[in-house]
């Protein structure tokens, strides 16, 4: 079976055929309608705890360019919020659109943001990333919206490193790309590529970030084609929201 991918033949609306978990009854993104959320002043404020020097490595796994980080101690940490115990940090990467118009994989009451940031962590109470993948409350992933604007020069750096496949990276810090206001919404999910995994709590901030012009061009300068094969820009490497299925989606805000 070829490979998935977000072109007609690979896309989205394809992915059923050989995951049919795409259908299943927690998927992700979703469209957040702030009005239908419900405020739970049980929600506690999230508690992210990032060490630039865990930063591993930045590459273009096909799909997105993700930065790893070394996760065999708790030194990047998500805590609090609606999770409870201690997940660490394992990657992040983005979801961004061949234009301004589109690109995030959440939408709020419809509308699209060019791009999303995916900071992906594991509960450990599982031994490791892979076998946490596989369990209902095994991943948290903090969703944060870019929207068009000026962002510090540090990711224009970050890209610039981005010539080749893989290349260290060492000590970006992600606390740089997170909002001043950790507003939330939470709700139950699944991964938003194949496997489709329902294993996410997925948290979205409200507020966005910014990002440039220039910074969106070099999102979309990337290729998701390997060397010696035809040119293939990485563009809409988005998934469209999925049905809610009468899944509550909580604020941790009124
Ligand atoms: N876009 S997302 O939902 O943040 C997202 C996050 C992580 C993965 C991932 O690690 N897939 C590989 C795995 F786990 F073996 F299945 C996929 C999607
Ligand atoms: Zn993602």
């Amino acid at each position: 079976s070829h490979a998935w991918g977000y072109a007609a033949n690979n896309g989205p609306d394809r992915w059923a055929d050989n995951f049919p978990i795409a259908n299943g009854p927690r998927q992700s993104p979703i469209d957040i309608v702030p009005g239908q959320a419900s405020y739970d002043a049980g929600l506690k404020p999230l508690n992210l705890q990032y060490d630039p020097s865990t930063c591993l490595e930045i590459l273009n796994n096909g799909h997105s360019f993700q930065v790893t980080f070394i996760d065999d101690t708790d030194s990047s940490t998500l805590r609090d919020g609606p999770i409870s115990g201690v997940y660490r940090l394992k990657q992040f990467h983005f979801h961004w659109g061949a234009s301004d118009d589109k690109g995030s994989e959440h939408t709020v009451a419809g509308t699209k943001y060019p791009a999303e940031l995916h900071l992906v962590h594991w509960n450990t109470k599982y031994p490791n990333f892979g076998d946490a993948a596989s369990k209902p409350d095994g991943l948290a992933v903090v969703g944060v919206f870019l929207k068009l604007l000026y962002l510090n020069a540090l990711l224009i750096d970050f890209l610039c490193f981005l010539q080749g496949k893989q290349t260290s990276f060492a000590n970006f810090n992600p606390a740089t790309l997170l909002p001043g206001c950790l507003d939330y919404w939470t709700y139950d999910g699944s991964l938003t590529t194949p496997p489709l995994l329902e294993s996410v709590t997925w948290i979205v901030c409200k507020e966005p970030i910014s990002v440039s012009p220039e910074q969106m061009a070099k999102f979309r300068s990337l290729l998701f084609s390997a060397e010696g094969e035809a040119e293939c820009c990485m563009v809409d490497n988005y998934r469209p929201p999925q049905p809610l299925k009468g899944r509550p989606v909580r604020a941790s805000f009124q």
